[in-house]
């Protein structure tokens, strides 16, 4: 695969389920009407070179622009055939996936946003089904499952509500093995009063915290603007904003972080993102949640790691550098990824996990795993 740049990623979003504000938000001024002009955008929207790891020549603002329906080309015929050959359908291939598993433990890691949950207007909205719910509830029984996530780990877990997972919220900053009540699962080898914990970014939380404040006030001029609170890193929602506006936003949000040398900029799916500039993320994670696990050395575990945007391609870095296990990326479009298999949307997250399980199930045949 050559030009990426060409290559267009899917990037529409999902009626949101009504559901009640949570706090760590701020919507700037002006957002009741603009929701409603965004949602009719969103729903001829259909591309999002943003979320696609794509390098786009230029500005960070031809970037975001290169987000836009209006300047991304869909790739079909040969082009696209050739990708999905080289990224199969970890469904459809299934019995593969299966085969590279057999004999090993399986540990499954699963990103939360367009990977759990569609993509939706307003990111409070992002609810999992109760069928995804148990489809997670059923692999956590059998393997050990994490979700790690850009978001912060009370919100992801707000949304989750499984109490027998790891979860690695704030890009994987930060990190926190299953409570108690879970511990009569076979697979949690940390002793009780043991808890997995690690804060990487702990030092960072007052300038966060500050920043958080000036970015709030900063983005209250610009119309449909959303700053999130994921405590160890921040999020500035462009999706509800004009195109117009983004020049204005990206120069605002720079204008803020400028006076912090310790904050560096990212971006995902119409969001930017300011986090510390430790060398951490959801690679870093992984890697973490692995040895903890006591899997450090061992070359008889299998990790799974699901994930649909830029910031999950660290994750699939370090599985490919290890030589272990899968990255499965979330795409209906092709992307420039490590990840060697795909699923097109969140609805065929669900049914890979319940294959898994059903081929754990079916274990003393020796379908998968150990
Ligand atoms: O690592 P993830 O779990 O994928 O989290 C990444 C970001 O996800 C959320 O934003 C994205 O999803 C929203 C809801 O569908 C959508 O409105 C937004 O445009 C997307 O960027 C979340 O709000 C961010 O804080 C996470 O960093």
């Amino acid at each position: 695969m050559t030009n990426h740049a060409g290559f267009a990623a899917e990037d529409a979003v999902t009626a949101a389920v009504p559901a009640p504000a949570q706090a760590g938000r701020h919507f700037s001024a002006f957002l009741t009407p603009r929701l409603t002009d965004c949602k009719k955008a969103a729903a001829a929207e259909h591309v999002d070179l943003a979320g696609a790891g794509v390098t786009v020549p230029g500005s960070w603002l031809d970037s975001m622009r290169a987000s836009s329906p209006r300047h991304a080309k869909p790739v079909v015929g040969a082009e696209h055939d050739d990708w999905m050959e080289k990224h199969p359908s970890a469904l459809a291939w299934f019995e593969s996936v299966a085969a590279a598993a057999k004999g090993k433990e399986i540990v499954v890691f699963l990103d939360y946003d367009g990977t759990l949950s569609p993509i939706v207007t307003d990111p409070d909205r992002a609810i999992m089904t109760d069928d995804m719910r148990e489809a997670v509830r059923g692999v956590a029984k059998h393997f050990p499952t994490a979700i790690v996530s850009g978001r912060c780990i009370d919100k992801v877990f707000d949304f989750v509500k499984l109490e027998e997972l790891y979860y690695a919220g704030s890009h994987g900053m930060d990190i926190r093995g299953p409570t108690a009540a879970a511990s009569e699962y076979h697979h949690i080898k940390a002793k009780q009063g043991d808890a997995v914990t690690c804060q990487p970014a702990a030092e960072f939380l007052p300038v966060i915290e500050e920043v958080y404040h000036a970015l709030t006030v900063k983005m209250a001029s610009i119309r449909g603007a959303l700053v999130e609170n994921n405590k160890f890193c921040l999020s500035v929602h462009y999706r509800c904003v004009d195109e117009a506006e983004w020049g204005a936003l990206d120069a605002g949000v720079r204008a803020v972080i400028e006076g912090y040398p310790d904050l560096r900029l990212t971006k995902g799916r119409k969001v930017l993102e300011i986090r510390p500039v430790i060398d951490w993320d959801k690679g870093s994670a992984l890697q973490f949640l692995l040895k903890s696990l006591g899997y450090e050395g061992r070359k008889d575990v299998f990790p799974i790691y699901i994930g649909d945007d830029r910031t999950d391609e660290d994750a699939f870095k370090v599985l490919r550098n290890r030589g272990q296990g899968m990255g499965i990326l979330v795409t209906k479009f092709p992307k420039e990824t490590t990840a060697s298999y795909t699923l097109r949307e969140p609805s065929e997250v669900k049914e890979f996990l319940r294959k898994l399980v059903k081929s754990k199930s079916n274990g003393d045949k020796g379908l998968i795993g150990k």
